[in-house]
């Protein structure tokens, strides 16, 4: 690896994407001078692989000191036997890979896309690629100027902005061609810009490559994947899963840092001991955007990077700020930084217009305001859009992640802390598609990504409902569960039926159905509980022995679980220890939910009353219209009927995937009950016709029309409350107790401050608190 290495894992977590491109035929590099005429047949525009050969009969190795070391293997210096044209051959260690759990059809896309710019003067030519059963090698164009960034540090006083130009101009073509063949290359960095020739000369050639998470995309879609080395990555990259996806211009916003490092010598977002200013740049991984931190981070880089004192020209200020545009719509394309004065016509090296660069910084907060504002804006409306959303209950449905995963992979089954089974309620990281089983993740220190240690605030939510989920045996449950799993399933479907609904004033009307009394003592019986006697709600639990009724307050307080009349257990512990699970898991996700919404409420300036008026969709609950006669009783079954609904559901077991589109499952997957199959909820929404079935044994009992609706409906419901979630990190600023320390913003009390109207559930002094870590997931950076 270069030397601006970020950490092994973040570095993990940047190779280990999935590959973009799929199984296309492997492509190889053209053939070139000095090549020798047998490999011709290995050289074509499409070749298959041929078996048996090694790299002793085609390549001499240079012994000695390697030219590098990358993440899976090594490149060292050779010739061919043949025509003795110098190489590079990259060896990447299968085994090491596979420690590493990168898939071999990363190598795989890798060739592909150096087939693509075969010919082309902008990139590291591939010669010729082979399989072994111990390695990959890849047969290299050898650049005898090494990597950009060793080579410019090398060097006494930096490059002047001639030389700077020449550079930017030949990345910035290679960008174009990669991008006018829907290529995102994804990690531009000068560690990855290979030259032929000694940097400071004139003929010296760049060559990009590297192409390890390069994607092919298409015009207009957005990508959603968060790959590439931070402190090059776009704000837009940085803001996933939040930001709507980005596209090819985050080639151009690493070129802007590219192009900063060429005239600094130094990355604008790295400070001067080499740390990605990773608590001001990644505040809750939207950093950017805030405008004081955004300040700061520009005062800090300027002092840290001595810019101020590189008085680059007004020219070269302009295309930095053209590249660095955060906004991505704004920020220009790689054909119009081409034509910029700067690379078209490039100060001479006597630096004429020195003098009027005068105190002016290469970057000044000024130029970004407008575009941040802008982002600003977006998210404003993003935010406002999710309380609309909640009022509708309508919420999520475009907003789930795809992570095509293989369901086997090793990532998904096995806890990257424990390596048992991680099980189906675990913590899932989207960034390294680590997950974690319920038991670690209850124990984890920080919110953040035990693999990759990307802070993450599902984190603390998940081990919240860890918390709750770790208090039940899931087999057990799944294995009690069927019966509980219709009665579940019908609650859900009135309430589904009735969701609708609610904002309409209608009246919830929920008949659990698995318990009916039938004689008129029995439902004398059951009409009120037997403990407190309040009159019974819809969801109380009934005895079946008895048909005593008892509520959840009282069903909590029991010292057995055991009717509290007849005294029954065997036919009552199973069902109130599902029943008090329910009611827990309820209260729970109501908890956050609420912390959420009124972190949303406090934090907003704007269309705070629409929020105060809406808000979390704890609140949304509360509030939900009743027919005035038994108001209170409804809203209570509502809560109730749900409060079990989704706790039945969130205990199944199900596959670690959908079966459709391996997505990682989540608790509010349809699992059919006979086969385990699972689906996601955003296939149970596009893909299930309107007769529903499992796609695994056809059986209708799971999947028919009312239970994917109330999939669909509980689903929606938990987005909500995680958008809302999401809506207090990056809006709630207030609500962070940050104490800053020079560069270093580190959270003292990082904790939600309760709104004035949320009671908290006496679970929550156990919960996790929120940590906005300066977390060194991403800050290992040694240079
Ligand atoms: N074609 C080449 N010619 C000369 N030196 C090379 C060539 N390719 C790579 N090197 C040297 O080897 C080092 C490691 O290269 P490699 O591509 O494996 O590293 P990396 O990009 O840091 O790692 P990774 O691919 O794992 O991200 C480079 O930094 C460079 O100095």
């Amino acid at each position: 690896m270069g030397q601006t290495a970020v950490s092994q894992a973040e570095q993990v977590g940047a190779v280990t994407a999935p590959p973009a491109v799929g199984s296309k035929k492997v492509q190889h590099a053209p053939r070139t001078d000095g090549v020798p005429p047998q490999q011709s047949s290995m050289l074509g525009d499409i070749v298959s692989v041929v078996v048996g050969r090694k790299l002793e009969d085609i390549v001499e190795l240079k012994k000695g000191k390697p030219l590098g070391h990358g993440a899976f293997g090594t490149v060292w210096k050779g010739k061919f036997l043949e025509g003795g044209k110098a190489v590079a051959v990259k060896t990447l260690d299968k085994q090491k890979m596979k420690q590493l759990k990168v898939p071999d059809s990363l190598v795989m896309s890798e060739v592909e896309f150096m087939g693509d710019c075969k010919g082309q003067q902008w990139f590291v030519q591939l010669y010729d690629f082979l399989d072994t059963s111990s390695s990959f090698h890849l047969v290299l164009e050898y650049c005898d100027g090494g990597n950009l960034e060793d080579a410019a540090r090398a060097l006494e006083g930096g490059f002047s902005e001639l030389r700077a130009s020449d550079l930017m101009k030949q990345l910035l073509s290679g960008i174009s061609f990669l991008h006018s063949k829907q290529i995102c290359h994804r990690d531009i960095k000068p560690q990855n810009a290979m030259l032929l020739g000694h940097v400071q000369k004139p003929h010296a050639r760049l060559r990009l490559g590297d192409f390890g998470i390069a994607v092919r995309f298409q015009p207009g879609k957005l990508l959603t994947e968060k790959l590439g080395t931070p402190a090059f990555m776009a704000p837009e990259m940085h803001m996933l899963p939040r930001s709507a996806g980005y596209d090819s211009k985050v080639d151009l916003w690493a070129a802007g840092t590219f192009m900063v490092f060429l005239l600094a010598l130094e990355y604008p977002f790295v400070d001067n001991k080499g740390c990605l200013l990773k608590n001001d740049l990644l505040r809750g991984d939207l950093p950017i955007w805030e405008g004081n931190a955004f300040q700061s981070l520009f005062r800090n880089v300027q002092e840290a990077t001595g810019l101020c004192r590189k008085r680059p020209s007004p020219v070269a200020r302009d295309l930095v700020r053209r590249l660095l545009t955060p906004k991505r719509q704004v920020r220009c394309n790689a054909k119009e930084a081409l034509q910029h004065r700067w690379i078209t016509s490039p100060p001479s090296e006597t630096r004429a217009d020195e003098a009027q660069a005068q105190d002016a910084p290469l970057l000044q907060w000024s130029d970004f305001e407008e575009g941040l504002t802008g982002i600003q804006r977006e998210f404003q409306r993003a935010a406002e859009e999710v309380v609309q959303a909640v009022e509708n209950i309508q919420i999520g449905s475009d907003l789930e992640q795809q992570i095509l995963l293989d369901p086997k992979d090793d990532r998904l089954k096995n806890c990257v802390v424990c390596f048992q089974e991680s099980g189906h309620f675990g913590f899932f990281c989207k960034q390294c598609y680590h997950s974690v089983c319920i038991q670690c993740l209850v124990k984890l220190p920080k919110p953040e990504c035990p693999h990759c240690r990307k802070p993450a605030s599902d984190v603390a939510a998940a081990q919240h409902l860890a918390k709750i989920a770790e208090a039940f045996d899931a087999q057990a449950a799944l294995q009690a569960g069927s019966v509980a799993w219709k009665a579940a399933l019908e609650v859900g479907s009135n309430v589904a039926e009735n969701l609708g609904k609610v904002g309409a004033d209608a009246v919830v009307d929920i008949d659990l159905g698995h318990i009916r009394p039938v004689t008129e003592e029995q439902r004398k019986r059951s009409s009120a509980c037997c403990v407190c006697d309040t009159p019974a709600g819809a969801t109380n639990h009934v005895c079946p022995e008895c048909f005593a009724s008892v509520c959840f307050p009282c069903a909590k307080k029991l010292k057995e679980r055991q009717c509290p009349s007849c005294g029954d257990v065997d036919h009552n512990a199973e069902p109130l220890k599902h029943y008090l699970a329910a009611a827990e898991a309820w209260d729970a996700a109501m908890g956050l939910a609420t912390r959420a919404g009124e972190g949303v409420m406090s934090a907003l300036s704007t269309g705070a009353e629409a929020l105060t008026t809406r808000g979390a969709i704890a609140t949304s609950f509360d509030t939900t219209p009743t027919d005035g006669a038994d108001g209170g009783a409804l809203t209570s079954e509502y809560d109730q009927a749900l409060r079990r609904a989704i706790s039945v559901q969130a205990q199944l077991r199900v596959s670690h995937a959908c079966e459709l589109c391996s997505a990682p499952s989540s608790a509010f997957d349809l699992a059919c009950g006979k086969c385990a199959v699972s689906l996601c909820s955003s296939c149970v929404r596009t893909r299930l016709g309107p007769d529903p079935c499992c796609p695994g044994c056809g059986d209708r009992e799971v999947f028919n029309v009312k239970a994917v609706q109330f999939q669909r409906n509980a689903s929606q419901i938990s987005s909500s409350a995680s958008q809302l979630w999401d809506g207090l990190l990056y809006f709630g600023q207030g609500l962070f107790n940050i104490e800053s320390t020079g560069t270093e913003q580190v959270p003292a009390a990082p904790l939600l401050v309760p709104g004035p109207r949320h009671q908290p559930h006496s679970k929550d002094q156990n919960l996790p608190r929120l940590v906005i870590d300066d977390g060194e997931v991403t800050t290992e950076v040694s240079l």
